[in-house]
């Protein structure tokens, strides 16, 4: 089976084209093992769709299914967009978590996110106050001075009980720095683009940042998130880094 590997930002995905939806979750594992397989963060299965340019299954590396993933509709758009699935710079495709519209502009690439939800901005843990908001999947927030440390004990413990992303994120001016640990991968990665925004939706509520940041993840690569007429957006370059032939 072919398929096409993709970077957003250091999350990566393992994507191809199937005509039906199945329960690919021991496949996901499989290609996404890092030794045994492709390696990858997450894989993506696009699907004929008679409404939209397509439809997509989202699996994490470790074969569990999320409804959305931020970086993977980013890579996902290129990728259709690239086999004329998509047309006209556009892409708009159903994920569990809802319709996606994505602007495709070279390797530069905008997703339009579901409209995000904010559960609860009071829990407690450790002494800080975490935010559950969900932007597609779920996340935890919390805002701090200094992200150069992020206990990875914390977050394990964190997702497990809330059954979430964990994220920490820091503010310098209209630049986000963002570190999470993703569900599904069970690990912090490189980037997360349902948890930049997750972290942009709290500190624009709390009045913090403006309408647009530049953000940086772990990989430190540079993307942009913004609330526009209630629209959360965020866009960033993909990258299509390979193909391959599958033969397990
Ligand atoms: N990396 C993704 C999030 C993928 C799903 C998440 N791990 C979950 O299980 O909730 C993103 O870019 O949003």
């Amino acid at each position: 089976m072919t398929v096409t590997k993709y970077s957003a930002n250091g999350n990566d995905f393992i994507i191809f084209i199937a005509q039906e939806k199945a329960d690919r979750s021991e496949l996901a594992k499989k290609l996404c093992h890092r030794q045994n397989g492709v390696g990858a963060d997450g894989m993506v299965v696009v699907l004929p769709h008679p409404e939209y340019d397509f439809e997509w299954e989202f699996y994490n590396a470790d074969g569990s299914y999320a409804a959305m993933c931020g970086n993977a509709s980013r890579a996902v758009a290129h990728f259709a967009h690239e086999k004329g699935i998509s047309k006209n710079g556009k892409a708009e495709f159903l994920t569990g978590a809802g319709v996606i519209h994505a602007t495709i502009n070279g390797l530069y690439v905008v997703s339009d996110m579901v409209e995000p939800r904010i559960i609860r901005t009071d829990i407690e843990e450790d002494d800080e106050i975490w935010w559950l908001i969900d932007s597609g999947v779920p996340h935890l927030v919390a805002v701090r001075d200094n992200i150069d440390t992020f206990d990875l004990e914390q977050a394990r413990k964190l997702r497990e009980k809330y059954n979430v992303n964990v994220n920490i994120c820091k503010i310098e001016g209209n630049t986000m720095y963002v570190r999470t640990y993703e569900r599904g991968v069970e690990d912090e990665t490189l980037a997360c683009g349902t948890g930049m925004v997750a972290c942009f939706i709290r500190n624009h509520k709390e009045g913090k940042v403006p309408g647009q940041v530049k953000v940086h993840p772990k990989s430190g690569d540079e993307l942009y998130v913004s609330c526009e007429e209630g629209v959360y957006r965020f866009g960033g370059k993909v990258t299509k880094t390979f193909i391959a032939e599958t033969l397990i």
